[in-house]
């Protein structure tokens, strides 16, 4: 009789319901975290976290919450979201604050990159095999391979469809574009992606590769293991498996080449001779190539993406900035190059300013406390814990940014220099520090030579079918995933 009343249901309920007391109390009243704010259903549970993340609306909820409890939030039982400089500065600016678990979705060969390694040697080593490919100067003497494989047939595409008076989606297109360029810097193989705007080059398969990773990274945050299970069948992993081996092919060609070309992939290689870097394997090579086709070509479509649409709002800076393009460059037929636009004030300001309201890099960064913990804005942060600095949040703060969600050009011409130094300082979309974007001066090309060349050759009408509702995933992106717009060739 003892024994059945001591297996019954009373006696599982009680112990339940004293496991979940342990953990509240665990996660609450004895936490380490337990002095930093934030609701108490998120101390006790990351489900609410996890939920808005699912539905790419955790960067309004977490900016809620900092309007409530202020610049440190805690957000599940062991993260925080700080938005504040300076504790940005701290999380970003040393290794000793090493990129989390969560990176591992990004092992796209089986063991980590330069992207997703938490390991400092490691990245630091990468970063040095990468850095030549991307410098100012390896931009510049790439700026025909980038025209050539990208913008040139994008333009093409374009005037095509604007002689039709068919419509475009530009989001669609934008992705191909950047998708070519890498392809053709890193890999050494033009996809061939704009020339009817469908695949050549088994396109389709590396597409699915990437939202493979897509699915993978947002399962794996969301907490959603049973995708681990279906991705251990070969249909799903396949073209994950096709990127791969493409890769280690573009490797053997490139090896056995006697006069390559100075590409990013060839810099990357040289790089490791002169590194004197030998033990990297097949799957390591591959791996920090693939990365650069995933960090490089969704972030660059996306910011081309909100850059356009900002600009089909706001017809005063549209005018604003055709004046500048018209006085730099006043032959509308001629072949907008790098050198023409780097340069000028107010494009550089309009791509600033949609990388302000729109950082499309602004998904997450989380890091992880070092032992020991770490001072933010006061509050106690124990080791283990894992924070986020999100740039969305940070720019749109109204303390630093006045009407933070106007999209305003202007701020960044302003001649207060005191003013102008504290938006700089407070604003990273390529992140910052030890682990900031490589790919930055590439993206900045792309993006600076595509919105002159849009601006000064079309008059874009953004059709309003477009959701351009931003959603936060490993990107930010318009909800819709379209930009299908209207385009008639200007004629002066
Ligand atoms: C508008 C375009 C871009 C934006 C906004 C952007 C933004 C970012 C951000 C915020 C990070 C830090 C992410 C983190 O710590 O989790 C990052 C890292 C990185 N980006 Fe970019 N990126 C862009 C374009 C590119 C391009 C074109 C490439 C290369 C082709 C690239 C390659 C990388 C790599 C390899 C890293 C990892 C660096 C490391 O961990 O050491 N990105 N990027």
């Amino acid at each position: 009789m003892a024994l059945e009343s001591l297996l019954g249901l009373e006696t599982i309920l009680v112990l339940l319901f004293t496991y979940a007391l342990y953990n509240v109390i665990d996660r609450t009243l004895m936490s380490p975290l337990r002095s930093v704010p934030g609701p108490w259903y998120c101390a006790i549970s990351a489900i609410f976290y996890k939920r808005h993340t699912k539905k790419g609306t955790q960067l309004e909820w977490i900016q809620g919450l900092h309007e409530i409890y202020g610049p440190v939030v805690r957000i599940a039982p062991r993260t925080v979201n700080v938005c504040d400089v300076d504790a940005a500065y701290i999380i970003h600016s040393s290794h000793k604050f090493v990129k989390g678990q969560s990176y591992a979705a990004f092992n796209f060969t089986g063991v980590p990159n330069i992207f997703s390694t938490s390991d400092p040697d490691v990245a630091k080593t990468r970063r040095k095999l990468v850095l030549p490919m991307f410098t100012r100067s390896a931009i510049n003497e790439m700026d025909e391979m980038v025209m050539l494989a990208g913008i040139r047939p994008l333009l093409l595409l374009l005037e095509k469809r604007a002689e039709s008076g068919s419509t475009a989606d530009l989001y669609k297109l934008f992705h191909y574009m950047t998708f070519n360029v890498i392809g053709d810097i890193v890999f050494g193989r033009n996809f061939g992606l704009l020339k009817d705007g469908t695949s050549s080059d088994n396109m389709i398969t590396w597409m699915n590769g990437m939202r493979i990773l897509h699915a993978r990274v947002c399962a794996q945050r969301t907490g959603v293991q049973l995708y681990a299970i279906c991705m251990l069948t070969s249909s799903i992993t396949r073209p994950d498996a096709c990127s791969w081996s493409a890769s280690k092919q573009a490797i053997r060609i490139r090896r056995s080449t006697e006069n390559p070309r100075a590409d990013s992939l060839q810099r990357y290689l040289t790089a490791m001779e002169e590194e004197k870097v030998e033990r990297m394997t097949d799957a390591e090579i591959a791996g920090d190539m693939l990365m650069q086709l995933s960090a490089g070509s969704g972030t660059t479509a996306k910011c081309l993406t909100w850059t356009i649409y900002l600009l089909s709002r706001t017809p005063d800076v549209r005018a604003r900035l055709l004046q500048e393009l018209q006085e730099a460059v006043p032959d509308n037929g001629t072949e907008i190059r790098h050198a023409m636009v780097r340069d000028l004030p107010y494009l550089n300001a309009v791509i600033d300013e949609s990388l302000r309201v729109y950082p499309v890099g602004s998904g997450g960064a989380p890091r992880v406390v070092p032992k020991g913990g770490v001072e933010l804005c006061g509050k106690y942060v124990p080791g283990g814990t894992t924070v986020l600095a999100r740039q969305y949040l940070i720019n749109h703060s109204k303390e630093i940014w006045k009407d933070p969600a106007t999209f305003r050009p202007e701020r960044w011409l302003t001649q207060d220099s005191v003013h102008l130094e504290k938006m700089r300082r407070a604003f990273f979309p390529f992140s910052m520090g030890v682990r900031a974007c490589v790919g930055r001066e590439l993206a900045k090309m792309e993006i600076r030579v595509v919105v002159a060349t849009l601006v000064r050759r079309f008059n874009i009408e953004v059709l309003p079918e477009n959701d351009m509702t931003p959603i936060c995933s490993v990107t930010v992106l318009p909800r819709g995933g379209s930009l299908v717009s209207r385009l008639t060739k200007r004629t002066e």
